[in-house]
């Protein structure tokens, strides 16, 4: 389980995360929701070590986040992060030499499920074929937990429905799953969990299945009830 216990964060003297605090379970899909400038990246970079925090306390697995947990915990950012001279397939042998849990057979499934050509430059691919990429990188490694940061920004209709179909299948299987996304009516159906962020904490927290079968309401009405009132 990765733990989030009321986490603060300011950026120049500006609170952004005040009193963040929530549980990701291993087997479900969490998406944490909230308007532009939330601090949902905020939480997703903190969850991984790469922002220092005011305070509060985050564990993986009982454990505080350190290098070493690299290798149970793989973070998809909202952008591909290597050098644009660089073919796909020197990418993808610069994650096997880097990382011990990288999976060289998923990656080459991900590869044909996004029909990639290896032999092209990151710097040539389009938006979209940069972001299924992207993707790849993260869900070739064999992690417990999978991080990922607007994965549908910028895709196309039917590569969307590529990647909502990715999430329901093998590749994710009994992974711990925490995304941020704007288009909630794409993955809706998929996710397990809503947290919903206002104010620098988490304001709903709630099974969608749940919320759903007691209440009649989707995710979108409740985000209405937090965000238009
Ligand atoms: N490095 C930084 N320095 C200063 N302020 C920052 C920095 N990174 C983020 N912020 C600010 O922190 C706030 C939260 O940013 P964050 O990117 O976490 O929001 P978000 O919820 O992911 O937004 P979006 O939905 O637009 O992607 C924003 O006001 C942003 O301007």
């Amino acid at each position: 389980m990765i733990e989030v216990v009321d986490i603060h964060k300011r950026y120049r003297g500006r609170s952004v995360l005040n009193g963040a605090s929530f549980t990701v379970e291993k087997g479900q899909i969490t998406c944490l929701i909230g308007i532009n400038g939330a601090g949902k990246s905020t939480i997703l970079k903190a969850i991984m070590g790469l922002t220092p925090l005011k305070s509060g306390t985050i564990r993986i697995d009982g454990q505080p986040m350190d290098k070493n947990l690299y290798e149970s915990i793989a973070f998809i950012p909202d952008h591909l992060t290597m050098p644009p001279g660089m073919k796909l397939s020197e990418g993808l042998r610069f994650m096997q030499d880097f990382y011990q849990s990288w999976n060289a057979n998923r990656a080459e499934e991900l590869m044909k499920f996004f029909s990639l050509d290896q032999t092209e430059r990151i710097g040539n691919l389009s938006k979209g074929t940069a972001a299924k990429f992207n993707l790849v990188l993260g869900l070739a490694q064999d992690t417990e937990y999978v991080l990922m940061d607007e994965p549908f920004s910028g895709i196309d209709m039917f590569s969307r429905g590529l990647i909502a179909e990715v999430f329901s299948s093998h590749l994710i299987e009994d992974r711990g799953v925490l995304l941020t996304t704007h288009e909630i009516g794409e993955v809706e159906h998929l996710i397990d969990r809503a947290l919903l962020m206002k104010d620098g904490s988490i304001c709903r927290d709630f099974q969608c299945e749940q919320i759903r079968s007691e209440e009649g309401k989707s995710i979108v009405d409740v985000m209405r009830e937090v965000y238009q009132s």
